[in-house]
């Protein structure tokens, strides 16, 4: 478990006083995957660095298991530090060294017997999925490959947290997805609390149970990845959920609607949960007397539930249309679409 209570991280900058890391206040629990997004200089790197004291903080506090790791007498930080791992956007390997030592490495630092560092690594290599690379070197490997090192690297001291940098940003949409779903298995087998920063949406859409939005070293916004992208609050927020999800409805399908005119009856639908999975709209066609047309629209998972809209148009009598619309509004949320208006 990880507590950030009331931190800030207060650099000087040419004489002035530059909060990288301002007020923020959360608590990651155990077993959670927690993501911080943000735009490049928000803070996310001088917030992650907070929890394993690369950075100290100005003001408040970090409590990692319930413990102030400022407060501990230097042999007790490096017992507490081992049970923090990292992985990097970069990877930061040891080039000269092959996979093997690589993984090995932390282990051999704190003294660990040569028999029980090969038992250890052999397991955690055969768990990324990497068994049969053991002897290779850093260079012959992949993106996802070496980032797979990284893993088993951070995973050899048995951590109970895993601290993510960026560490799928330097990968393509694929490996992203399989070094994610690794990652989902590090926290499911382990048991092992997750807090990763990154600013790809569509990362923490993949994995995440919960996110915090940072801007200007403040947190703006958090809460599950499902409240965040079917109501964002912050303007910064919204924008982050349309890097993923389209919700504004494309020029051409508006200008159409322009075109129609007044007689026009076209509604955006909005489907969450399991009424994404009910047919509401064949039902209306075939209960009543309009026709449904669909203009545009997206529907995705998050989390396990449906979730996205449509913009529809229902041709028909004005009356009869209203019917439609009581109807559906029991299952879906309505919303009348003019054409300057998403
Ligand atoms: N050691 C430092 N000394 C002075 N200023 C710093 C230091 N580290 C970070 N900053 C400043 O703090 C702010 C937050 O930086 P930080 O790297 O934490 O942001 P970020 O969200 O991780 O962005 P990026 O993804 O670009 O690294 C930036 O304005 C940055 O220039």
């Amino acid at each position: 478990m990880i507590q950030f209570e009331k931190v800030s991280k207060v650099y000087q900058h040419n004489g002035n006083d530059l909060r990288a890391v301002d007020g923020v206040d959360f608590t990651v629990h155990k077993g959670e995957i927690f993501g911080v997004i943000g735009f490049s200089g928000a803070g996310k790197s001088t917030l992650i660095r907070l929890v394993n004291l690369l950075e100290r903080p100005t003001e408040g506090r970090v409590l990692v298991n319930g413990e102030d790791l400022t407060q501990l007498p230097k042999p007790d930080l490096r017992k507490v530090r081992k049970r923090i791992g990292m992985i990097f956007q970069h990877f930061n390997l040891l080039e000269s060294k092959t996979v093997h030592h690589n993984v090995a490495f932390p282990l051999s630092l704190s003294g660990t017997p040569k028999k029980e560092v090969d038992q250890r690594v052999n397991e955690i290599l055969e768990f990324v999925g990497l068994s049969d690379k053991a002897k290779q070197y850093p260079e012959e490997l992949s993106g996802g490959q070496k980032q797979r090192v990284g893993i088993a690297r951070a995973l050899a001291t048995s951590p109970d947290i895993l601290l993510c940098d960026e560490a799928t940003s330097a990968l393509d949409p694929e490996t992203t997805k399989s070094i994610l779903k690794l990652l989902q298995k590090v926290r499911d087998e382990y048991g092992i609390t997750i807090l990763m920063i990154t600013h790809e949406m569509n990362v923490v859409r993949e994995v995440c149970d919960r996110i915090a939005v940072m801007e200007s070293g403040k947190v703006i916004e958090k809460g599950s990845i499902f409240d965040l992208f079917s109501n964002p609050q912050h303007p910064t927020t919204q924008n982050f959920v349309r890097t993923v999800m389209e919700n504004d409805i494309p020029a051409s399908i508006l200008n159409g609607i322009e075109e129609r005119g007044a007689s026009r009856n076209i509604y955006r639908v909005t489907f969450v949960d399991e009424s994404a999975g009910q047919p509401v709209l064949s039902q209306v066609a075939k209960k009543f007397d309009v026709e449904v047309n669909v203009l545009f629209g997206q529907i995705t998972e998050l989390q396990g539930i449906p979730f996205g809209h449509l913009v529809v148009e229902l041709q028909g009598e004005d009356q009869e249309v209203l019917r439609v619309i009581n109807h559906i509004q029991q299952t879906v949320s309505v919303q009348e679409v003019t054409s300057n208006a998403g």
